[in-house]
């Protein structure tokens, strides 16, 4: 589980995130929703050590991550899927996957075969160049890299963003899958409502960088949160 308590980020002088309490529960798929510039990504790349915290705290499973940065985030086993994807366009597709390990000791490491029973598209296509594939296969092969260190926390920020519709249905049952084994906890970013809304288990919005709702998917009803993310 996953635990954010009272996070307050900064870029120089301008506070953008105002004191984020989160959880994200294994099993679970907790759906951050809400206009552009509201501090999704920023919350993301807070919870990955890509940016530091002004204040505030992250844990895992009760222990605090410590020294936060990108390699302990990634250490303690959270996975980050950055917007955009950051695959690398000139390795081939079993490259990247294998610069997922990049954050383990310096043992040589095999892609898992569940990775390509997952993503079969990879597997057909592991001698590809990254920059060669679709922005669909890009988004399995950026998922698929972080789930090469079986993470306990996987965030995922905007994986619908410029990717067509069929894609799109088989990274939502991916996503679904992934919950549905019950062991990781997935902090799903997503403008695409319908997408979130099909997906999440538990929903939080944010306006200027505080949490406008934190609910159960069981106790929101579709027409609230629209109301709240469309603002
Ligand atoms: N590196 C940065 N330096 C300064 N300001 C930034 C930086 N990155 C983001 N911001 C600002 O922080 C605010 C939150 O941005 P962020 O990208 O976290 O929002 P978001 O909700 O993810 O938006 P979007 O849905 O458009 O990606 C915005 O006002 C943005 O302009």
């Amino acid at each position: 589980m996953l635990d954010v308590t009272d996070l307050t980020l900064k870029y120089g002088q301008s506070q953008i995130l105002n004191g984020i309490n989160l959880t994200a529960k294994k099993g679970e798929i907790t759906a951050v929703m809400g206009t552009n510039g509201v501090g999704k990504t920023s919350l993301l790349k807070a919870i990955a050590g890509r940016h530091p915290i002004a204040s505030g705290s992250i844990a895992l499973n009760g222990s605090l991550i410590e020294k936060h940065s990108a390699v302990n985030a990634a250490r303690a086993g959270i996975a980050y899927v950055p917007q955009g994807r950051e695959v690398f366009p000139m390795m081939t597709v079993t490259e990247n996957l294998e610069t997922g390990f990049a954050c383990l000791d310096g043992r040589a490491h095999n892609v898992p075969d569940h990775i390509y029973e997952l993503f079969p598209v990879l597997h057909e296509m592991s001698a590809r160049r990254g920059g060669d594939l679709s922005g669909g296969q890009q988004q399995q092969l950026a998922i698929a890299r972080a789930l090469i260190t079986k993470p306990s926390v996987l965030l995922l920020d905007e994986p619908t963003e410029g990717i067509q519709p069929n894609i799109i249905q088989h990274i939502g049952d991916v996503i679904a899958k992934l919950r549905d084994q019950g062991e990781i906890a997935i902090v799903l970013v997503e403008q695409f409502f319908d997408f979130a809304f099909e997906l999440g288990d538990q929903f939080v919005t944010m306006n200027r960088g505080s949490v406008t709702l934190d609910a159960p998917s069981k106790d929101v009803e579709r027409e609230k949160l629209l109301g709240l993310v469309s603002v």
